[in-house]
């Protein structure tokens, strides 16, 4: 008869080097976990042990499975058999045993570190003799990363021809620490003298570089902004203007985690159980902190309702060496419902949707916000404004409020940001976009197509963010382009298709029906911040400027003189939802092709040539 499998667990990472100080004999007296007055434990859930108490085994393995050791009920605590040792992770060969490093480098004054050495410690040390530094580098103890602290000690070792082990020594936070640290170095010293480092002094010159990386300035450290509250809150909302911001600064690298997005991809298939919701978040936290381990800057916006899971999210950021910064969008339930963007709430009260967030599942308000924002009656800037003068107040962002000057000055629009000049008879290239590329955009293009006319030196032409591919432009609108005098041909020869990278390269200006198109456009193409508006922005954007300049100055004047992207400036959806509709958004965007055709169109004649660029 075969025996049961024996059951597994996954320590936590100050448990994992417990084990292996256990496994390699460095504990001195102490063999086990959980052995009387040892700071040494092994934390483990109750059906596990009791599986212990019953008499069995439980094999303990490292996060990839590698299972590593065995535990027992002994009489004095939980005896260790180990199966494997660690083989991979940074400057592994230092790992030695007691045993190993006594045969290596007898006869050292071993001289335990901790942090990364200093000016005066080096002068005490030179003055030891042949030394052996014990890098302490288990879990809580060094006070910079272990592999940092093991690079620097290895660093200054070489200089002085000193040899260096790495000891997974814990900190446990426990009185009987300091007892465990000298039997441990004991173990590790044999007959050989132990030092102290006593002098204090300042970081060694030659460990800046890798003093610096550690302790990265906040604005270069890697950062999550997370946003939570309700839904219809304004989460997404507030999360892509603050987006826009940090792109057209350009100074981090940006990724956006946005609620719904990612309940579309990286969390397809959970629902909104408690265990649902807190698998999502725990999965955004996991990437966020990855992100923010290489310095990025990660946006989230879920609803996160549960303080549990968001301080998971925060602890997961911080321990990958990233702020966490917590927005509370903390608009009312009732303002939220109101807004109803969605049609959630009716339904959740018509309680058609169970566990709606507010209505039927609760959101525990966090009590740890870095700044709490209400968007009742407040404008997506003023709502803005707030988070942004907070991130700047702590010290991590510094972004221009909206409104404020461009960069380079009107009367000399491109100095500052030199562009390569273009022959005066190229085409300047317009594409328009909207989400399927069957109503806003089409109309857009046929409309300015018919408009401007064949002479015109401006091509237009238009794709969707989740475009159909090859359909005929919507009926409904089709028939309000045919009533504006766009000849039947156009609308018969249109095909829609979906928005490219290479589209959107190929452009000299692209104009978004919304501004959640603009955000998609830039999304695919972050370094393509300066020529992306949506149609109204644009037409904003170029009123501010002198209206001397048209055609691709006007491009570069307007991208540095943008005005916000303001929801007033959103073209609607008109999409099945009849002509009326159809009509609205048709008068608007005739409105705004109005004031901004002949502005670009201006291309067409000799106007070029007088441009006196005043770069180089
Ligand atoms: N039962 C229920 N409760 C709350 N929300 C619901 C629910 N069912 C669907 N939705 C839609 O899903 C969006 C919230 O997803 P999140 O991933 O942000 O939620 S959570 O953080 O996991 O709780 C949320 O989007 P936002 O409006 O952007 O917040 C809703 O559109
Ligand atoms: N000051 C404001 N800040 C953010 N959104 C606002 C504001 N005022 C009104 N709104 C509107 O509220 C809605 C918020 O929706 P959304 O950002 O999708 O919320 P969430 O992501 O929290 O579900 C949008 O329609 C937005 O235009």
């Amino acid at each position: 008869m075969s025996s049961p499998p024996v059951p597994q667990h996954c320590p936590s990472p100050r448990e994992l080097d417990d084990l292996e100080l256990l496994a390699s004999g460095a504990a001195g007296p102490i063999l086990g976990f959980d052995e009387p007055g040892s700071p040494i434990t092994l934390d483990l859930p109750d059906t596990l042990r009791r599986h212990l108490e019953d008499g069995h085994e439980v094999e303990l393995v490292d996060p990839e499975g590698m299972p590593l050791a065995r535990v027992a009920k002994s009489p004095r605590g939980l005896s260790v058999t180990p199966l494997a040792h660690a083989q991979f992770g940074p400057f592994r060969s230092h790992y030695l045993s007691p045993d190993a490093t006594r045969a290596a480098y007898p006869g050292r004054t071993v001289v335990p570190v901790s942090d990364l050495l200093t000016d005066a410690q080096l002068e005490q040390v030179r003055g030891l003799g042949p030394v052996l530094f014990a890098v302490l580098v288990g879990h809580g103890r060094p006070a910079v990363s272990p592999v940092a602290l093991l690079r620097a000690t290895l660093r200054v070792a070489e200089e002085i021809d000193a040899a260096v082990v790495a000891i997974p020594l814990a900190d446990h936070g426990s009185a009987s620490d300091a007892a465990l640290r000298d039997a441990v170095l004991a173990a590790y010293a044999g007959t050989d003298r132990v030092v102290e480092l006593t002098a204090d002094g300042t970081t060694l010159p030659q460990l800046a570089d890798i003093a610096a990386q550690e302790h990265p300035a906040p604005t270069e450290q890697g950062l999550a902004l997370f946003f939570t509250g309700l839904s219809g809150s304004g989460k997404s909302t507030l999360a892509r203007a603050l987006i826009d911001r940090l792109l057209e600064q350009g100074t981090r690298s940006v990724t956006s985690l946005d609620g719904d997005v990612v309940r579309r991809n990286l969390s397809a298939g959970l629902g909104f159980s408690r265990e649902d919701r807190e698998t999502n978040i725990r999965r955004i936290g996991w990437v966020a902190a990855e992100i923010a381990r290489h310095g990025g800057v990660a946006v989230c916006s879920p609803i996160a309702p549960y303080d549990e899971t968001r301080q998971q999210v925060r602890a997961m950021v911080e321990a990958a060496g990233g702020a966490f910064f917590l927005i509370h969008v903390a608009t009312p339930v009732a303002e939220c419902e109101r807004r109803d963007r969605k049609g959630l709430y009716a339904k959740a009260r018509r309680g058609e949707i169970p566990e709606f967030t507010g209505i039927s599942s609760p959101y525990e308000e966090p009590t740890d916000a870095d700044v709490r924002v209400d968007t009742t009656a407040r404008s997506i800037e003023e709502a803005l404004a707030d988070v942004t003068d907070a991130l700047r107040t702590a010290g991590y962002l510094d972004l221009p409020r909206q409104g404020a000057p461009g960069p380079a000055p009107l009367s000399r629009p491109i100095e500052t940001q030199p562009v390569e000049p273009r022959p005066a008879e190229t085409t300047l290239r317009v594409l328009f976009v909207c989400t399927a590329n069957i109503c806003r955009s089409p109309y857009m293009e046929l409309r300015a197509r018919s408009l401007a006319g064949d002479a015109a030196k401006v091509s237009f032409t238009s794709a969707g963010t989740h475009g159909f591919t090859a359909h005929p432009v919507d009926a409904t609108m089709g028939q309000v382009l045919r009533e504006r005098g766009v000849g039947g041909e156009l609308i018969e020869g249109f095909a829609s298709r979906s928005v490219t990278r290479e589209l959107i390269a190929g452009a000299d200006l692209v104009l978004t029906a919304e501004a959640s198109h603009r955000a998609y456009v830039l999304e695919e193409a972050p370094q393509s911040f300066r020529k992306v508006f949506t149609l109204g922005q644009f037409a904003a954007s170029a009123a501010r400027v002198d209206d001397a300049l048209t055609g691709r100055r006007l491009v570069e004047a307007a991208g540095h003189r943008r005005a916000g992207a303001a929801p007033e400036h959103d073209v609607r959806d008109p999409y099945r939802r009849g002509k009326a509709a159809a009509e609205a958004s048709a008068d608007q965007i005739d409105r705004l092709l109005g004031e901004v055709l002949p502005r670009l169109g201006g291309l067409a004649g000799s106007e070029r040539a007088p441009e006196a660029h005043s770069h180089g």
